[in-house]
């Protein structure tokens, strides 16, 4: 399904929480949603997911605006860090919901992950640990098999063999069968290998949207004087740069070999690092 942001803000009373940003996701891939604490990644999903609405702008999905829109509220399944479901539902009952609303929801994948993360069918919401809340969002929505499935912040209590499981199960099901999957998440190093394009968002603007590949293979950090960086990016594309006490280091797109070339240091850029540097710089 095709996702069109144009100029879309969304203000809380006096605070701005996405400020006038457009972009489209217009294939079925892993998108990587980052930005910093605040940033407003969990309002445009909100929004997106047809929660709540914004303030001006608008979001569209196969050309369909998502709020109240139960045609396309079926096709979307948001799994937030928290509070999915009532807590006085027993774990068979949430799933059987769930299979009511999503018209793709596989009851098979349910039942495997259900035994994988050692849930009790029969256990209420509310007498789950926070990782086993965890993982039966996490169950919800991989199972939904929802067009576009967004989790933000999915694992919180989690630990690293049950979240390692999850990615594991993400792409598996992913290669079986391509869907738009939005991510959120603050642990980027231990998923970065997972997004094919990386959104970073800073103070309710978009400062980066960019394909995976091209930021692992066809960016590098190069530094030196503020002379010798400013000769060799005048002509390159750069995604950011910043001074400190006469050195300079510049985030720019291009071959690292060239940059050595011309005496620079040379580095690669990590998603993570990028986006502390986009969020610090705030993209300049
Ligand atoms: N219901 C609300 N009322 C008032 N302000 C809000 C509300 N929801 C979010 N905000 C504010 O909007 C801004 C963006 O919040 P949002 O939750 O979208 O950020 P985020 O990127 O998801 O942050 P985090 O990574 O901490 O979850 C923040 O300043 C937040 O305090």
């Amino acid at each position: 399904m095709r996702i069109d942001v144009k100029n879309l803000t969304k203000r809380y009373k006096d605070k701005l929480a996405l400020d006038n940003i457009s972009f489209s996701l217009d294939e079925p891939k892993i998108y990587g949603l980052l930005g910093r604490n605040g940033a407003g990644k969990t309002t445009f999903m909100e929004i997106l997911s047809g929660h709540i609405i914004g303030s001006s702008g608008e979001i569209t999905i196969d050309d369909e605006n998502p709020f109240d829109n139960g045609r396309i509220t079926e096709s979307i399944c948001l799994i937030k860090e928290g509070n999915n479901f009532k807590k006085d539902l027993k774990v068979k009952n949430v799933l059987r919901i769930y299979s009511i609303f999503y018209p793709n929801w596989d009851n098979a994948l349910a039942d495997e992950l259900v035994k994988e993360y050692n849930l009790s069918p029969n256990a209420k919401v509310k007498t789950l640990s926070k990782g086993m809340e965890s993982a039966l969002g996490i169950i919800v929505g991989l199972a939904s098999k929802a067009p576009i499935t967004i989790f933000d912040e999915p694992y919180i209590g989690l630990d690293a063999a049950a979240r390692k499981k999850f990615y594991e199960i993400l792409l598996e099901e992913y290669e079986l069968e391509k869907r738009t999957i939005i991510f959120s998440t603050h642990l980027i190093d231990e998923v970065s290998l997972l997004f094919e394009e990386v959104l970073i968002i800073q103070d309710g603007k978009l400062v980066l949207k960019e394909e995976a590949e091209v930021l692992r293979n066809k960016t590098c950090s190069v530094s030196g004087t503020v002379q010798e960086v400013e000769d060799f990016i005048k002509d390159k594309d750069i995604i950011g740069k910043k001074q400190l006490a006469g050195m300079m280091t510049a985030y720019v797109y291009g071959d690292m070999e060239q940059a050595k070339s011309a005496g620079l240091n040379v580095e690669g850029v990590p998603i993570q690092e990028l986006m502390i540097y986009l969020t610090e710089n705030k993209g300049a």
